[in-house]
């Protein structure tokens, strides 16, 4: 694991971990838990990665929380954990609790109403190649392992019908890893952990591990109460504190956070 800010030494950070009143690790899925696959519903877990997960949850030293943008009711059979996280999905947008408790926060309806008309493009687009994903909030497009000619041809295509609807006053356009999502505003990654966070003790010790642009976010909203790590095979440009490569130095971090927090009980 490598530092990329100097303000926080990682073994500052697992003394901290050691001692604090609570703890809560926040991970996103999606190139962070699990390698990206062409297919959606093909991206599980690396090995290892649920055992070391069950093993946290089940010792009740830390809160978990997944934060992804996928919907929770896709996501919940890809994790495949013996008990239910709190799950934040639709990048934020959606909470299940441990309990089964859900929620989906209430969206702007012009916004709702113009994210209806951009699903009727589906057809379209799939005539190019492309993948829809349809959730709370959202819809989003993939492209992974097309040729950048029909890459350029969807997101022209995308880009054309937002702007002849006036799309671009009510959604935002987002970049992701394989495509592109227009999601009702309001809600993303670093809400969550403003959310998260002011529900527990000032000294919480805290992690959000992901891997995306949607990421940043929450490594922005997290810096100065915990860390933030970029978890991936390349290093990009990034405002987390650490870069670690998956899956060995995941796991390697998953275990290490098991252990120390253990060592309290
Ligand atoms: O926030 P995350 O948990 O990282 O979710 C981000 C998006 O992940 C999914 O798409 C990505 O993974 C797919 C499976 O490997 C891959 O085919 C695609 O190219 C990736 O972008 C998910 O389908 C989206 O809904 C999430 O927003």
């Amino acid at each position: 694991m490598r530092p990329l800010h100097q303000q926080q030494g990682l073994e500052d950070f697992f003394r901290r971990l050691r001692t604090a009143p609570e703890r809560v690790l926040l991970l996103d899925y999606d190139g962070t838990l699990a390698p990206f696959r062409i297919r959606t519903d093909e991206a599980l877990p690396y090995p290892g990665v649920r055992d070391i997960l069950d093993a946290i949850m089940e010792s009740g030293h830390t809160r978990l929380v997944i934060v992804s943008g996928r919907w929770t009711r896709d996501l919940q059979p890809l994790l495949g954990l013996r008990r239910l996280p709190e799950i934040w999905g639709s990048h934020g947008w959606e909470q299940l609790k441990p309990d089964g408790q859900y929620t989906v926060a209430r969206m702007n309806e012009m916004a709702l109403q113009h994210l209806a008309d951009a699903d009727t493009w589906t057809a379209e687009i799939e005539a190019r190649g492309g993948r829809c994903e349809i959730k709370p909030g959202g819809l989003a497009i993939h492209w992974r392992g097309l040729d950048q000619d029909r890459i350029a041809d969807i997101r022209s295509l995308v880009f054309q019908n937002l702007l002849m609807k006036e799309m671009q006053k009510t959604l935002v356009w987002h970049d992701f890893d394989g495509g592109i999502e227009l999601r009702v505003p309001g809600r993303h990654k670093g809400f969550v952990v403003n959310a998260v966070l002011a529900e527990m003790a000032q000294e919480t010790a805290a992690a959000y591990l992901g891997d995306d642009t949607t990421d940043e976010d929450a490594f922005n909203a997290i810096r100065g109460r915990g860390i933030g790590v970029l978890v991936r095979p390349q290093f990009r440009a990034t405002t987390a504190n650490f870069w670690l490569q998956p899956p060995e130095e995941l796991l390697d971090f998953l275990r290490q956070w098991h252990e120390t927090s253990g060592e309290m009980k």
